[in-house]
């Protein structure tokens, strides 16, 4: 296992192989600040792939952030986003808009024929999101919801734990996302209920899917849901907690557990932007973790959306005898692969027509926003506004 210090420097400076002879040509879709480390970086290091364009609302944006990036095209103005999707060398558009930006320009990127990488909450419902799969079925297009987490070894590692039967029973699944106050600031599209923001969408959409993961299962009902708001910001959720019922694990080992099979999991969902300073001026460390607990022990991943960072993956188990043990596990991967790297390789894959090493299917992105609409009903804040964009689809 590399150093910190290595890991950084290679994701921040990979090797760039040879690139193939036609690799695929990527277009992004606003400058946005997750686009370097969430695709430049990974591109560089990918021999298929090349990021090609940029489109920005304003064209010394856009310029300034293909000088930056060595991209070959910088669209700019109104309409740049619809330009880069008719450019015929773009073969992939990556979609990291505001969230309630992700239905329309997606669907218009997949009417232009061009597969897409779409960032993480997928849209504001689960109708839009329902709606961009099936048509990118329709156009056998790949479509992805960039859950980069799902494909880093370390949370691949964890979720062969939960599953082995070394926990015994999963009867609990914890997750929390918390960051200190100061992150998100007010004017952030996170804090824009127009622009599908909120805590839940942003970084619950994350607790949300990891406990979808663990389980195996989507849930049965959200059992209790409160969001933190400010007057400044009313239907914007600062923070929500929500507990939710699942069913048990299928893989619940019978054999190898002689313990009984719990009637159903509970997860515990937290999400914070701002976590108070200790004694009212020590900062907070951000808190990021996914915990399952089972019959026998426990498994917890600190830092699941950012393992490629640091993580750790803590395994307690007690024996019939009472006998207490634990262990530390890590699983980086191939030095300098971040979890979006993992992900590039993945969607690369598929677009290219191999069988990527792993993938979720329409329905998980589907059940994610479902979810995420009900525990906001239930929190009484209700879903972020759908999209009244009309996309003309063929
Ligand atoms: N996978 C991950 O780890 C992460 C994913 N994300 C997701 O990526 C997306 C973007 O997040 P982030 O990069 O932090 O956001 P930014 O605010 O940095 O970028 C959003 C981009 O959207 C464009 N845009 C178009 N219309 C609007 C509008 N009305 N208001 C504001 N921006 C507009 C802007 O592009 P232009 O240049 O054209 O002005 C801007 O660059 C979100 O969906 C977020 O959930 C964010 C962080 C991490
Ligand atoms: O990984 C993340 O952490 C912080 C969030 O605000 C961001 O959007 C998310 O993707």
């Amino acid at each position: 296992m590399a150093s910190l210090f290595k890991r950084l420097y290679l994701v921040f400076y990979p090797p760039q192989p040879e690139p193939t002879s036609s690799p695929l040509k990527f277009g992004i879709l606003g400058a946005a600040a997750i686009a370097p480390i969430a695709l430049i970086l990974p591109v560089k290091n990918h021999a298929d792939a090349v990021v090609h364009a940029i489109a920005a609302r304003d064209q010394k944006r856009a310029d300034a952030f293909a000088k930056k990036h060595s991209i070959a095209k910088a669209y700019g103005g109104p309409t740049a986003y619809q330009e880069l999707l008719d450019d015929p060398e773009i073969d992939v558009v990556y979609n990291p808009l505001p969230n309630s930006l992700h239905y329309e320009w997606t669907m218009k990127a997949l009417a232009a024929g061009k597969h897409v990488l779409l960032e993480k909450p997928s849209a504001d419902t689960a109708e839009e999101t329902r709606r961009m799969f099936d048509y990118a079925e329709k156009k056998g297009l790949v479509l992805l919801e960039a859950f980069h987490y799902r494909f880093h070894p370390a949370t691949r590692r964890t979720k062969e734990i939960v599953d082995s039967g070394e926990l015994g029973a999963i009867t609990h699944i914890e997750t929390k996302m918390a960051i200190p106050r100061g992150f998100v600031k007010d004017n952030d599209i996170r804090m824009s209920y127009g622009l599908g923001g909120g805590c839940l969408m942003d970084m619950g959409c994350y607790t949300l899917s990891i406990s979808r993961y663990f389980a195996g299962a989507d849930p049965l009902r959200v059992v209790t849901a409160s969001a933190d708001t400010s007057s400044a910001f009313p239907r914007i959720d600062i923070g929500t907690t929500a507990t939710l019922a699942f069913p048990p694990l299928s893989s619940a080992p019978s054999a190898a557990s002689p313990d009984a099979t719990p009637s159903e999991i509970t997860t515990t969902m937290t999400t914070q932007y701002r976590l108070a300073p200790r004694l009212g001026f020590i900062p907070q460390f951000p808190q990021v973790y996914v915990r399952a607990v089972g019959t026998r022990g426990e498994v917890s991943l600190f830092n699941f959306p950012g393992p490629w960072l640091y993580h750790y993956i803590t395994v307690k188990t007690t024996d019939e005898n009472g006998v207490t043990k634990t262990r530390t596990e890590k699983a980086y991967g191939d030095d300098g692969w971040t979890t979006y790297r993992h992900q590039l390789e993945a969607f690369i894959d598929k677009v290219r027509g191999r069988t990527p090493d792993h993938w979720y299917d329409a329905q998980d992105s589907v059940s994610n926003l479902q979810w995420i609409e009900r525990i906001y009903e239930a929190t009484g804040l209700g879903s972020r506004p759908e999209s009244t964009a009309q996309i003309a689809t063929d």
